[in-house]
């Protein structure tokens, strides 16, 4: 510890010494202790967003801090964000060496797509990923993602019909622990649409890996200090040989249960045409780019839908905000069901197909991402490189504080409200059309965009309107809601809801 401390003051004195000759200068930022640079001011508040806006307030909205031995930028505007991302996107293609990522992907972050450097491998694996994991709205695709939900949702309200069935008799709220079913439907609609498989909700090995998933969300969100402090590591053996047996069994499962079948299939010859075109589906797909890709391997096609499937969870975890958000809001669930009544005439079941004419349930799942929050994985400069013409040497990991962007008052009127309206425009033609501000940007821009929104917002959609559909949802009131700032992720084990079949609603008498 010492010797690192005099190597560290010896460091600062040399970075001192450099800003003086150089120009241009680092962006400010707070004084800086050895060992721990500054991270005790990060402790000093609930989340480190919450912080990064408070130490803007002193140091303006770029601000330099060093987490460990880390040097750090944090940007705070929108103006800001969009050189790091956009702009200067190329310079800061980086993603950060914590070593929490290697153990999540067999030892190397560089096996997931969304933890990985960018390289020209990454550039190809993003341009497949893309194709089969953001469909476009009227794409073949987006038939395949509309049939897959729709006969999942199916399955899910099934499951919880027979969960409410003493509801459907007695008209009372039925207290549901929902979250586990969200993930497992959620689950089902990515393998359905990415490996056109499905798992029954029985499976006892399905259920386990869709809550090791759920598990690794939850943990990816979290902070830890080893992330800036790696000398930490023996302290961390335990937490991260966890982890690393989590995402092992779920790469068995993968393997096992997925890949085996899909490779039978192509080696036996049933789809020997070796083209993308002739791929069911995105595993289909990985596989024939594997034949064709001398620089891919074998185990990136199972890091890769490890990624993806993956992205299942973030997906369950946004609809349980959703769904918790309208439970406590009685207002906007009947907005919802009267969207719903109006596109489907009370005759039918909703649709993904239906989203386009259901602007107001769309806009509630916005909201509730906007007051979630989700953070944007740090990135890092890959070259020497300036923001807002402060020097930014190669290797400085960059926040993008889009807490900020999400809840500050200079972007939103009453921030703190959940106002589902306030992404609602009246068009030309009379209708109302949801609109987007240039600053809501909960998927990033640029280079490292998500490739999971299109997906994010479909599954999210059909789950909430089915729902609402089908049931009157309130909050359980012995369990009251917990939600967490900055992210959209919920504990595994995290509050049921109250539910109510509709048709059981409408015949049970109102209370005197
Ligand atoms: C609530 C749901 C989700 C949110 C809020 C979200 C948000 C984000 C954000 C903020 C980033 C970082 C972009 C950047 O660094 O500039 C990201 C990256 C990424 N997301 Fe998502 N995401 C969600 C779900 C998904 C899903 C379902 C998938 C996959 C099907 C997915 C795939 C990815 C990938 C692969 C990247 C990395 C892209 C890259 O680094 O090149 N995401 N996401």
């Amino acid at each position: 510890i010492v010797m690192l401390a005099v190597d560290h003051c010896r460091r600062r004195r040399q970075h001192a010494g450099d800003a003086a000759k150089d120009l241009p200068q680092r962006a400010p930022g707070p004084k800086v202790w050895p060992i721990i640079g500054n991270m005790h001011l990060l402790g000093e508040h609930a989340n480190p967003f919450i912080a990064f806006t408070a130490l803007s307030k002193k140091y303006g909205d770029i601000f330099s801090m060093v987490l460990g031995n880390t040097p750090c930028v944090i940007v705070n505007n929108y103006e800001l964000i969009k050189e790091v991302l956009i702009t200067k996107g190329s310079h800061f293609g980086g993603r950060p060496d914590f070593l929490r990522y290697h153990a999540l992907f067999g030892g190397d972050r560089n096996n997931s797509l969304a933890l990985c450097d960018w390289s020209e491998l990454q550039k190809t694996r993003r341009q497949v990923a893309r194709l089969y994991c953001s469909p476009r709205f009227s794409s073949l695709h987006y038939d395949t993602l509309t049939h897959v939900a729709g006969s999942e949702v199916d399955h899910f309200l099934d499951r919880l019909g027979s969960m409410t069935a003493s509801a459907a008799k007695a008209g009372a709220p039925v207290s549901v622990n929902i979250k586990p079913l969200i993930q497992a439907a959620c689950a089902n609609i990515f393998a359905g649409y990415m490996c056109s498989t499905r798992f029954s909700y029985d499976d006892a090995d399905f259920v386990n890996i869709v809550r090791l998933f759920d598990e690794i969300f939850w943990e990816i969100n979290q902070g830890y200090a080893v992330d800036f402090l790696p000398w930490l590591a023996p302290a961390y053996r335990q937490h991260m040989g966890r982890l690393a047996k989590w995402a092992l069994d779920i790469r068995t499962f993968i393997l096992t249960r997925i890949i085996d079948e899909h490779r039978r299939r192509l080696v036996e010859g049933e789809d020997v045409e070796l083209d993308q075109c002739m791929a069911r589906d995105f595993t289909d797909a990985l596989l024939i780019q594997l034949q064709e890709d001398p620089h891919l391997e074998w185990q990136h096609i199972i890091f890769e839908l490890e990624d993806f499937l993956g992205g299942h969870s973030a997906v369950g975890n946004l609809t349980m905000l959703s769904l918790a958000a309208v439970a406590a809001r009685p207002e906007v669930s009947a907005r919802i069901q009267a969207e719903v009544e109006t596109v489907t005439g009370g005759s039918r079941a909703v649709s993904l197909a239906d989203r386009p004419n259901m602007p107001y349930t769309e806009a509630t799942i916005l909201e509730a991402l906007r007051v979630a929050s989700s953070p944007i994985v740090p990135h890092v400069a890959t070259q020497d490189t300036t923001i807002a013409g402060y020097q930014v040497d190669k290797g400085t990991m960059v926040f993008i504080n889009n807490h900020e962007l999400n809840t500050g008052e200079a972007y939103w009127d009453e921030p703190a409200a959940f106002r589902p309206e306030r992404f609602l425009q009246t068009a030309k033609d009379g209708s109302t059309v949801v609109v987007k501000p240039a600053h809501f940007i909960p998927f990033s821009t640029g280079k490292r965009t998500c490739i999971g929104y299109r997906l994010v917002q479909s599954c999210s959609f059909v789950l909430l309107a089915s729902l609402l559909q089908n049931y009157n949802v309130t909050v359980d009131p012995e369990h009251p809601v917990v939600t967490y700032t900055a992210t959209v992720a919920l504990p595994p084990d995290t509050f049921p809801l109250a539910f109510v079949p509709r048709d059981a609603a409408s015949t049970v008498p109102a209370p005197a």
